[in-house]
């Protein structure tokens, strides 16, 4: 697992995310998305003596690359794991929770590194795990799964309008030979779908759907949020940056009920709802800058509440 020698890492919204961030300086903070630590060490720069910072990951690089910020930072704790361990890091730092950050999605060294097999551009081991020490690979779940939980998984998570021809040809692929680097099934997508369009690898929407299946984000972003409004402190806050279309929705809806905004059921008025949380402003995209600067945060999109 190697590293480009020349990566330098943004921390995607950094400024925006700072403008919405809690104002106490002393208070206990968590970083559930890790990374290469762009955002922690930003936090940890603004940081009080007394405040607190506990980073969650569950990809075994960054937690080493956290532990050498741990061992350098007293301030600063990391957790290895899914991040909706979220209420066992409160319960271990012993303090109210301040605010959350989440960046979701993987990080750029994941995606560049060939040997973790996100990438349809680079050939590798058809991984696709954030921690390969738990769970089914793509390639041991594509080798097993039934055409139509495939097509499913490719219309759900990737909005694969041909998701059913695709799931058709690697059940008929894998029957002649096992499925299991990430240019074998690149190719194979490409063969079905043909070239796409300039700028866009025709696999791009069925990896996204691979990773996202493989990795359970979205069941553990539902449960990450709910976590966070019951541990978060009133007047703490809760920072989101989504990557899609999906993820964002999640939020969105979170905080649309949350707010106490769920749309009544016809004729069956309910009680009133209660009021959890409250967005402060609108979404937020990157701006024009950031963009020039850094490609990836073109659909990044931050969601700030506060818990009242
Ligand atoms: C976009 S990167 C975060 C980058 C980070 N903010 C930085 O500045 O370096 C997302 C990170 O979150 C981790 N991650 C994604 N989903 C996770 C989950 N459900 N639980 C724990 N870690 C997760 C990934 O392993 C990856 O390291």
């Amino acid at each position: 697992m190697t590293q480009p020698e020349q990566y330098v890492h943004q921390p995607v919204m950094l400024d925006e995310v700072m403008q919405m961030w809690p104002t106490e300086r002393d208070g206990f903070y968590i970083d559930g998305t890790f990374g290469r630590g762009g955002h922690s060490r930003a936090l940890l720069a603004w940081l009080g003596p007394q405040g607190r910072l506990a980073g969650i990951d569950r990809d075994p690089q960054a937690v080493a690359t956290a532990e050498a910020l741990a061992a350098e930072d007293e301030r600063f704790s990391i957790h290895a794991g899914r991040f909706d361990c979220l209420p066992d890091v409160v319960a271990a730092v012993g303090r109210p929770l301040t605010g959350i950050l989440l960046d979701l999605g993987v990080s750029s060294p994941q995606l560049d590194d060939p040997a973790r097999g996100f990438s349809f551009l680079r050939d590798g081991p058809l991984d696709m795990r954030m921690d390969p020490s738990r769970g089914e690979s793509a390639a041991e779940w594509l080798a097993r799964a039934e055409e139509h939980d495939i097509a499913n998984v490719l219309y759900r998570y990737g909005e694969e309008k041909r998701s059913r021809a695709i799931a058709r040809r690697i059940v008929a692929e894998r029957e002649r030979q096992p499925l299991d680097t990430t240019l074998a099934l690149a190719g194979l997508i490409e063969s079905v779908l043909g070239r796409g369009q300039p700028g866009k690898h025709p696999a791009t929407r069925s990896f996204q759907a691979i990773r996202i299946h493989v990795n359970q984000e979205l069941e553990a972003l539902e449960q990450v949020l709910e976590q966070a409004q019951a541990c978060l402190a009133p007047g703490g806050r809760l920072a989101v940056i989504s990557f899609h279309s999906l993820e964002d929705r999640q939020v969105k809806l979170f905080l649309r009920d949350a707010e106490g905004r769920r749309p009544q059921p016809r004729g069956l008025p309910l009680p009133p709802q209660p009021v959890l949380m409250r967005s402060l402003g609108k979404a937020r995209l990157a701006g024009a800058d950031e963009i020039a600067r850094n490609p990836r945060s073109r659909s990044a999109v931050l969601r700030v509440a506060e818990k009242v």
